[in-house]
């Protein structure tokens, strides 16, 4: 248990860790390309390993060194799928990242494959897309219970044409089918259907194909044309950018206690959706400047209001314990999806908030929070989501603090939170 004492202000600046949606697609496109990659300032966190060691079990050769930006990796690309004598067994903890995506790669390349994961990974579906894959010849088996985890894939060639994917329930399915589909035998038209979740993220799995030499043409909103039987080409050397995720609990500490608060490695020019949190604070009432590559945010009047979150489902947990500094009700909608994440998201924020003495009201899709008038100190429980312990950890705020179980489960993707974070607390 971790206890966090009041601190009265934030101030300082922070080098972001590399981000983990960007780190694990990086990985997975440079070890299908054509050439050497070199990824710089890569997350170094439970995620990202498991993707790494996938790799390495895959027969991917690369080496790995730690530099000043942080961790390097050099990758010989394959320049295609993965093909293996028989079999492996891939362990994916509960790294959404890899699991979808490999899927998808891996029904597409040559060898039997076991993906494996921690129990909550069982939890979290992957149905729509073994269905779109498997509508395009791929040989996949549900090993437990039908539409999740674990998986034994044998591997298949593609045959491209036209498919449609359920996007409703994670937008990880439509990336990791876009990701695969280089590998397919001929074109692919992929229609999108259901109310679309989490749209940034399909923009930066177009970003990331782009980098490595694969123009995917967007014929419309729901329309993609992924070209076949193409290989993926090395952008040589590809920094990684800053998490945008999880700048969001540096510039929270900014709106709730600034002083003036710096991420550094997110920004104007980010390629990540969640960067739009900066905008959510400023609506609530902090002031937010930014940089093409740095944002900063400082002490406002914080009011509540009425989100659309659904574009930044990951950021959006941090607004709801921002909230409790704000005047008047939040409002969090449009997260249905939070209930298949780590955990069930909506279940757990309204149960440890409740513990904060605030009224809450759970929605099927989102959260009614009604901050209390003293902040009362909380037992949080994290639930192993690393999403818990490090928005939670702005009750240091509150003149009770907080103390917060199990907080190394921020080892998801980022280890060294705590450090961070309390470098930027004084009391
Ligand atoms: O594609 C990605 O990198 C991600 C997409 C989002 O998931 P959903 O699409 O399931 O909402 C997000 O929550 C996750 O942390 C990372
Ligand atoms: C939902 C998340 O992770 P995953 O990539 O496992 O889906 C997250 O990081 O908040």
């Amino acid at each position: 248990m971790l206890a966090l004492e009041y601190q009265s202000r934030a101030e300082g600046s922070v080098n972001l860790p590399g981000s983990k949606s960007i780190a694990n697609r990086a990985l997975l496109l440079a070890a299908m390309a054509q050439g050497e990659t070199i990824l710089q300032s890569v997350l170094d966190s439970d995620d990202t390993r498991h993707m790494r060691n996938a790799l390495r079990k895959l027969g991917v050769n690369y080496t790995e060194q730690h530099n000043a930006q942080g961790l390097e990796v050099r990758i010989q690309g394959r320049a295609g799928g993965f093909s293996i004598a028989d079999s492996a067994e891939l362990f994916l903890g509960n790294a959404g990242t890899a699991m979808r995506p490999l899927t998808a790669a891996l029904a597409a390349s040559q060898g039997i494959f076991r993906l494996t994961g921690e129990e909550r990974m069982y939890e979290r579906p992957i149905g729509p897309l073994v269905d779109a894959l498997r509508l395009l010849g791929a040989d996949i088996n549900y090993l437990q219970e039908a539409g999740y985890p674990p998986l034994l894939i044998h591997g298949a060639s593609l045959q491209g044409g036209r498919v449609s994917i359920d996007g409703s329930l994670s937008s990880q399915f439509v990336s990791a089918l876009l990701m695969a589909l280089p590998l397919a035998n001929e074109d692919t038209v992929v229609e999108l259907t259901g109310d679309l979740v989490s749209l940034p993220y399909i923009q930066l799995t177009l970003d990331l194909m782009s980098r490595f030499g694969i123009q995917v043409q967007q014929v419309d909103t729901r329309h993609f044309i992924v070209p076949g039987k193409s290989s993926y080409q090395s952008p040589g050397e590809f920094v990684v950018e800053g998490d945008a995720s999880s700048a969001s609990y540096f510039l929270a500490a900014g709106a709730i206690a600034g002083g003036t608060v710096t991420v550094k490695g997110t920004g104007l020019a980010s390629l990540q959706g969640d960067k739009a949190f900066a905008e959510i604070l400023e609506q609530m009432g902090a002031q937010v400047a930014w940089g093409q590559n740095h944002i900063s945010v400082s002490r406002g009047e914080l009011q509540g209001g009425h989100f659309d979150l659904n574009a930044i489902p990951d950021a959006a947990m941090t607004i709801a314990t921002t909230a409790l500094f704000a005047k008047g009700p939040t409002e969090i909608r449009n997260v249905y999806n939070w209930r298949l994440k780590e955990t069930d998201r909506l279940h757990a924020m309204a149960t440890e908030l409740r513990k904060t003495g605030a009224e809450v009201t759970e929605y099927d899709d989102g959260l009614r929070i009604v901050p209390p008038a003293v902040i009362q100190r909380a037992r949080v429980a994290t639930y192993n989501d690393h999403r818990m312990a490090m928005c939670f950890s702005l009750l240091t705020f509150a003149p009770a603090g907080v103390e917060i179980e199990d907080a190394q489960c921020c080892d998801k993707t980022y280890p060294e939170f705590f450090q961070d974070f309390s470098a930027i607390c004084h009391n």
